[in-house]
């Protein structure tokens, strides 16, 4: 397997490889000019023809079982539906005419054009450099992680979407609107499930020997690889991977069943925090502040995992980690503190506290586990934060979705979206899980829209290879939580 040589952001086929630098955090950010070019638009007005967003689905949704709790046959049986959704309302998100209107709005002016122009590489290779981060990988299986092809009109379906065989023990939620992935490369998974264990036993001491079976049937190395087809070694997507343990090791310890308690988070979480966004202070007290990072597995683990993660990313990339963590620790506690209170928030509430109890940090590393860099201004723009926050929500209502059952199942009221509909809005268990895969599907078109326009409004080549990062870990995300059958099973309402 190709996989050593240094990590760190690089568009390889545009920029030479940054001389090493000192220290991690001061790495000169790789950043090729990426100006849209007059070439480009030429490119751009063939590239996004008009784009199809399906429609939710016409079965089962809540709308067409509302008040039909206790209707049987009113709801649809798992084997009568589709795996997934056939295209229906057309949004032609993106026409030729308006992609070129609107990159002539953003164009430089005439004496910048022509600079531009002047310093271009030849039309030929600018368009096969894009063309290739838009095509994505090639070969057998690999057609849903293009972008391109990704965005091209969707004619209605006879058929459900083309969609691997799926053995019924690993069926998706009926009526969910996703995207099949390719089987991850055994080769790949095997790898990381051995790199990770050691990492985990070894270097973290992370669990005790009686979690061992918990740790293998998480399978993260599956889950990984899934979410980052285009990694380009297995060191990169160790990155992810080691970030995503630790990430699970806190939430189990500190919030959930593996000794966590809303009692006290704030304090542990903080501390916890301080491994990712280090502490500065007074030489007294920096020897109790590092005796600290080893005192239990979780900041053992992010200490580690954040250790490799700046070793690899840009300052700025870090940083975004750092802040999307602290995203997800502000969700944590909003989480707890409802949790010790009895309080059920209303549904839009619930799904506020769940934009930041979010998946998020994993698919914005996307960039650094590809070795390139999206510029923090570009990652920065509203639309491109919008983008960014849809893929969180859809991903992490895809989690509600399908650990229903394990979270009826284990102690206390844990709220999940089902949970909280059912609850606010007087709904029955099965008509709420309905409804909550309809909030799924209508975040899941959002971001789909979203990227388009974006897209369009933006096609530098770091954005789309970043967008296409995304779309893959929403749909990687899906495929695990799908396969993950040690983990999760579906509630039986159809
Ligand atoms: C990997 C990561 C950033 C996790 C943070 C938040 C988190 C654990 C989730 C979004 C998953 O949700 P949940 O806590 O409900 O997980 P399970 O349902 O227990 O798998
Ligand atoms: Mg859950």
């Amino acid at each position: 397997m190709p996989d050593s040589g240094p990590l760190g952001p690089s568009l390889p086929e545009q920029q030479p490889t940054p001389p090493p630098l000192p220290a991690p955090d001061a790495r000169t950010p790789v950043v090729p000019d990426l100006s849209v070019t007059p070439t480009a638009l030429h490119f751009l007005a063939g590239l996004h023809p008009p784009v199809t967003v399906p429609a939710p689905p016409s079965a089962p949704t809540a709308a067409a079982v509302r008040n039909a709790c206790d209707t049987a046959a009113a709801v649809p049986h798992a084997q009568d539906m589709p795996d997934a959704v056939p295209a229906g309302r057309d949004l032609q998100v993106m026409s030729a005419a308006a992609a070129a209107a609107s990159a002539v709005r953003n164009m430089p002016d005439t004496a910048e054009a022509d600079s531009a122009v002047r310093n271009m590489p030849d039309t030929a290779e600018l368009d096969s450099a894009l063309q290739r981060v838009l095509r994505g990988p090639t070969g057998p299986g690999t057609a849903s992680l293009s972008v391109a092809r990704r965005y091209k009109p969707t004619l209605p379906d006879p058929a459900p979407r083309a969609a691997p065989a799926q053995p019924a023990a690993a069926q998706a939620v009926p009526g969910l609107y996703y995207h099949p992935v390719p089987e991850p490369d055994p080769a790949r998974v095997e790898e990381v499930s051995r790199r990770i264990k050691r990492w985990a036993e070894d270097e973290v001491q992370l669990y005790p020997e009686e979690w061992e079976g918990q740790f293998d049937g998480f399978s993260v190395g599956r889950y990984m690889v899934a979410c980052h087809p285009d990694a380009p070694t297995v060191d990169h997507l160790m990155l992810a991977t080691r970030l995503m343990v630790a990430e699970n090791a806190l939430d189990d310890c500190y919030c959930e069943d593996h000794g966590g308690s809303p009692v006290g988070l704030g304090g542990r979480l903080l501390l916890a925090h301080t491994a990712l966004d280090p502490f500065h202070t007074t030489a007294e007290y920096m020897p109790a502040w590092q005796e600290s990072l080893t005192s239990d597995a979780p900041r053992r683990a992010y200490d580690s995992a954040m250790g490799y993660f700046v070793d690899a990313a840009t300052p700025s990339q870090a940083d975004r980690y750092r802040h999307d963590m602290a995203r997800l620790h502000m969700g944590y506690l909003a989480e707890a503190a409802w949790a010790q209170t009895g309080h059920v928030p209303e549904v839009w509430e619930y799904l506020a506290m769940r934009q930041f109890n979010n998946f998020r940090p994993c698919p914005t590393i996307t960039d650094t586990v590809g070795g390139y860099e999206l510029p923090a201004d570009l990652h920065a723009r509203p639309d491109m934060q919008r983008v960014i926050a849809l893929a969180g929500n859809a991903t992490t209502i895809v989690n509600d979705l399908y650990s229903y059952t394990k979270e009826l199942n284990s102690p206390g009221r844990h709220l999940n979206l089902p949970v909280v509909i059912a609850e606010r809005e007087q709904l029955c268990e099965r008509d709420a899980y309905l409804k909550a895969i309809d909030v799924h599907n209508e975040l899941q078109h959002a971001f789909e829209a979203a990227a388009a326009e974006l897209a369009e409004a933006c096609p530098l080549p770091p954005v789309l290879r970043f967008l296409k990062g995304v779309a893959a870990w929403v749909d990687g995300n899906h495929d695990w939580h799908r396969t993950n059958t040690y983990r999760y099973t579906l509630p039986d309402f159809w």
